[in-house]
């Protein structure tokens, strides 16, 4: 999804978002670091009237002209002695003013960084959550993850470092002020030499767009091994797979020291040979200013200091931009992932689900995933009080159906419907409240046990949470557990066993007040005295669901109301179990080889 290397275009518009971002935080740092920058100015300017006045001993001529010239005139403006303890005075104002304003800018700066950084993460998220299942599924988790959690961050520094090249910008030019003032020949002879040398050695380095992308791609190499290390701990020691898991650990992270380490090589190379050459270049500034040029000491001395504090700028800014362009590939890959994820966000809004939901059908439903597989022309229904059995192969498309029908996926063709209105017609949240839903393979949240059974339903009573696990069995092993229904389950329930997980994720489904009970081989892990109380406490419960179930054991779907068989991802016959024996087709194939299956010794 977000592999391509994002066009200029597509940077050029992640950075114009970058600039949009709060355009009032924006203006006011920018007129703050305007003021800074001013001021820095007149500060450095306050040194050639104080060392004139420092050096005569007298108070300066009315008739100066230049850069004294215009403290005369300020002065007088002001109606203040121009003697040097008020230059001295005025300095320190200056300089009062100048900090003051660059307190004042850090400070929104940074709140503006961390706001970006909070808003980029929000963004992604929550388009991670908006985001239709099938999209998401299509994608790759780890880059998912490492794209909100890792490049966010990387990209916020964008708008930071964008700030602080606007009032490097800033700096620049009211220094270059200062010394035009002072020598108009010196300084355009400068900015000319140490431009060039700044333009010329960004071609020496290799891009840094192209390094900072390689450390995106290390990244999420790394994330996928600490993710694999964690989630797939048990597979990866039984399968002896440490050493290949650390070795490509270690090269990601090699390959990430080494791209870093040269990233700020690189940086630092900027840095240092760019004020090395400016450094060059002011010596033989004065060189020149002190042969050819009639400029006094003061001037001179004060013309240096200014092209001293130019030089560390204009490298600073260099290697500003040079770091902006290693960042950009993380601020692209934000963007994008973004952009995808909001454009591939579910429905929203439509007519409330009818409640409560007596009759659930499909009609003609077809759908395919990416690839070619899913279901065709599938025609079904379930009234309330009903069960109904999908039975089939593995990879038939059983559980296809039952998302279609929880409506995580639309279908491309056909319909289904509820009480005779189209899903696709109804809000997506108010249907997801009539449905409930086991799968074979529960999440688990990494919180209690309670917090897990109660997500459908936090307002539940005591006795409905004790009625629900007492249906689910879960009561039969929650009291063995440290600190009972309030146990911390771990990561995606690992303190439980597979059988227990199911158990709780009935529970939690059972708490939930819905009409339609969707069991995906919710009791595949279960031995059969569990399910079959599971069974009969949902039957006793005073709710009348409309139930679909996919049960791997023909034994365990064969009391249904209806059985519908499915191949292939087609519908090919149903009804009830004596009826599809009789048809003698594929079910009664499935049902003759279980049975064989189990009383063959
Ligand atoms: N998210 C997905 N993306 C792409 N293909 C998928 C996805 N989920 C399932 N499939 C494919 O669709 C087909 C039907 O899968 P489905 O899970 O519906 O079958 P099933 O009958 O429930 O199988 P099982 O009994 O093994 O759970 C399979 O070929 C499967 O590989």
């Amino acid at each position: 999804m977000i592999d391509e290397e994002p066009t200029r275009r597509e940077k050029l518009r992640a950075l114009w978002r970058v600039i949009t971002y709060r355009p009032r935080h924006g203006a006011v740092i920018l007129l703050l670091g305007m003021f800074a920058a001013l001021f820095e100015g007149i500060g450095v300017g306050f040194l050639v009237p104080i060392i004139e006045t420092a050096q005569s001993g007298d108070a300066i001529s009315e008739e100066a002209s230049g850069m004294v010239g215009y403290f005369v005139r300020a002065y007088q403006l002001l109606g203040l002695e121009l003697d040097l303890a008020m230059l001295i005075a005025g300095l320190a104002a200056v300089m009062t003013v100048r900090y003051g304003a660059n307190f004042l800018l850090a400070w929104i700066q940074a709140s503006l960084g961390h706001q970006y950084l909070y808003e980029l993460r929000q963004q992604s998220y929550e388009g991670l959550l908006a985001a239709d299942v099938s999209f998401v599924d299509e994608q790759d988790g780890d880059e998912i993850m490492n794209a909100i959690v890792t490049e966010t961050q990387q990209a916020a520094h964008v708008i930071t470092l964008l700030l602080e090249i606007v009032q490097k910008c800033f700096f620049i030019v009211a220094y270059l002020a200062v010394a035009l003032i002072l020598s108009p020949a010196l300084t355009i002879v400068s900015v000319v030499i140490l431009g060039t040398i700044a333009f010329l050695s960004r071609f020496v380095l290799r891009s840094g767009y192209e390094i900072g992308d390689r450390v995106a791609l290390a990244n999420e190499t790394i994330q996928s091994q600490v993710n694999a290390g964690i989630r797939g701990l048990r597979e990866v020691k039984l399968f002896n797979m440490t050493a290949d898991l650390t070795s490509e650990y270690r090269r990601a992270h090699e390959d990430l020291v080494r791209t870093r380490v040269k990233l700020q090589r690189n940086q630092a190379a900027l840095q240092n040979f760019n004020q090395l050459f400016n450094a060059l270049v002011v010596f033989a500034l004065i060189y020149v200013a002190l042969q050819f040029l009639s400029l006094s000491f003061t001037a001179l001395g004060v013309f240096l200091f200014a092209m001293f504090r130019l030089s560390p700028l204009i490298s600073g800014l260099n290697n500003s931009l040079y770091t902006l362009d290693g960042l950009l590939p993380h601020l692209a890959r934000t963007q994008q992932l973004i952009d995808e994820l909001d454009s591939h966000a579910e429905p929203d809004g439509g007519e409330d689900a009818p409640s409560p939901v007596t009759e659930l059908t499909l009609e003609d439903v077809t759908f395919h995933y990416d690839g070619d597989d899913g279901v065709t022309d599938i025609t079904a229904r379930v009234e309330r009080g009903e069960t109904i059995a999908l039975v089939g192969p593995s990879g038939a498309g059983k559980s296809t159906i039952i998302s279609l029908m929880a409506r995580l996926y639309d279908p491309d063709e056909g319909e289904v419907r509820a009480n005779g209105v189209s899903l696709e017609e109804i809000d997506l949240e108010s249907w997801h409240d009539r449905v409930t839903i086991v799968r074979q393979d529960p999440f688990m949240f990494n919180d209690t046990l309670r917090y897990n059974v109660t997500v459908g339903n936090p307002n539940a009573t005591r006795a409905e949470i004790e009625c629900a696990c007492e249906v689910s069995q879960v009561s039969a092993f929650v009291d063995e557990l440290p600190d009972g229904l309030d146990t911390r389950l771990g990561d995606d329930g690992v303190r439980l066993s597979g059988g227990q997980r199911q158990r709780v994720a009935i529970a939690r489904a059972l708490l939930k007040d819905a009409d339609v009970l969707l069991l995906d081989e919710a009791t595949s892990e279960l031995d059969s005295p569990t399910e079959e109380a599971i069974v009969s406490g949902i039957d006793a419960m005073d709710r009348e669901y409309a139930t679909v179930v996919i049960g791997h054991w023909l034994s365990t779907v064969r009391g249904a109301d209806r059985l519908y068989t499915i191949v292939d991802g087609d519908l090919v016959e149903a009804g009830t179990h004596r009826e599809l024996l009789d048809n003698d087709g594929h079910y009664a194939d499935l049902y003759a080889s279980q049975v064989e299956s189990t009383t063959t010794p």
